[in-house]
């Protein structure tokens, strides 16, 4: 079975593939479609897709210029259902065996409303039960903690959006060649990126071996990034982690730090660079262990942080920021002696059909 590390190698191809397919993928699904009326969109999600949509959610919002949210499939089910009439549905379900979104695309369609499901598994029970499907673009992933399909999910979302939103002429074809053009650079730079984040890695090892909890902190797209953290470190290294907004953490989750706690904070060089460095201000002088991931670079970068080296628009940072993540989390594992070839916990599944 393929590792993280191979799936993570394996993202500049998907990328490319996706890019040079985006038209029977995602175009021509939705030319039939009267999308004139949609004016929000709802993506319903859970774990590491959920964290993939909040990563392509502000360039979403940005070019649909409409509200899009994210929402757990299972409260969506029990508890949401009163969904607007001209809300373009979309369910993401990678591996297309999750309960929860299964049950949620059976009442959503049950109830009038259509939903495109996003997943790369065609003959999964999510795919089974779902009347316009999306394919993502890629081979369904092997190994259970997913890294090249969650960061193929964010492309495939940014597409999405950015078809709809020239169809609807919310934005120029030329606007439209222009975004495909920053994506097909990000691909290419892909490899660099992967290159940086491995050496990085090599170099940190030691030092995040000895972490007792790992927290990662981000704002923007970047936030997608830092739950993505928290997912990868709870199921992989298996260690304390939290995934936070920035000013989220500054409202509370603060009072929570010890000195001995590691950070990494998720930097796009956005709008709110300046706020993050006040909060790193303030961490520096009460906790040990600081790191910084910049999507570009930054002039008070210390020794141990990284620079990825892209200079693009801060909402399309999601597409890269996470492989450092997913390096660290696939080598801390290693470290602690995981086999992630194997369930934890075999029972679990047997006793609460999570995944179906
Ligand atoms: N532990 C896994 C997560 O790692 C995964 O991200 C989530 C969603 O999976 P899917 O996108 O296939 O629905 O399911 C499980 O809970």
């Amino acid at each position: 079975m393929k590792s993280i590390e191979d799936y993570v190698k394996l993202e500049p191809q998907y990328y490319r593939y996706v890019l040079a397919n985006y038209q029977e993928l995602f175009v021509q699904k939705f030319a039939e479609l009267d999308t004139s009326k949609i004016d929000n969109v709802v993506i319903y999600a859970t774990g590491s897709s959920a964290n993939a949509a909040y990563g392509a959610l502000p360039l979403m919002s940005k070019v649909l210029g409409m509200p899009v949210q994210i929402e757990e499939p299972s409260i969506a089910e029990n508890y949401l259902l009163k969904v607007k009439q001209n809300t373009l549905c979309i369910a993401i379900s990678q591996g297309g065996h999750s309960y929860s979104v299964v049950k949620l695309i059976e009442r959503l369609q049950a109830t009038g409303h259509a939903v495109f499901t996003l997943t790369s598994e065609l003959t999964s029970p999510v795919a089974r039960v779902s009347q316009n499907v999306l394919t993502m673009g890629m081979p369904v992933e092997e190994m259970p903690y997913v890294s090249a399909g969650y960061s193929i999910e964010i492309l495939d979302l940014m597409i999405i959006a950015l078809t709809i939103a020239q169809k609807e002429q919310r934005l120029t074809t030329k606007e439209f060649n222009q975004y495909l053009a920053e994506l097909r650079t990000i691909a290419q730079n892909l490899p660099d990126v992967i290159r940086r984040a491995s050496e990085w890695v090599a170099r940190q090892l030691p030092s995040f071996v000895t972490a007792k909890r790992l927290m990662f902190i981000g704002y923007g797209a970047a936030y997608g990034v830092s739950r993505e953290g928290e997912t990868k470190t709870t199921e992989a290294v298996r260690i304390s982690s939290w995934g936070k907004e920035l000013e989220e953490y500054m409202h509370g989750p603060y009072l929570g730090l010890t000195a001995d706690d590691f950070i990494i904070c998720l930097e796009p060089n956005g709008k709110l660079q300046k706020r993050a460095d006040l909060l790193k201000q303030f961490l520096d002088k009460h906790v040990n262990n600081i790191y910084t991931i910049y999507a570009n670079d930054a002039r008070n970068k210390q020794g141990h942080d990284l620079s990825l080296g892209i200079e693009t628009d801060e909402l399309l940072t999601a597409l890269f920021m996470t492989v450092p993540v997913h390096l660290l989390a696939y080598s801390l594992s290693k470290e602690h002696g995981h086999d992630l070839q194997h369930s934890a916990y075999p029972d679990f599944d047997e006793i609460t059909s999570s995944k179906i």
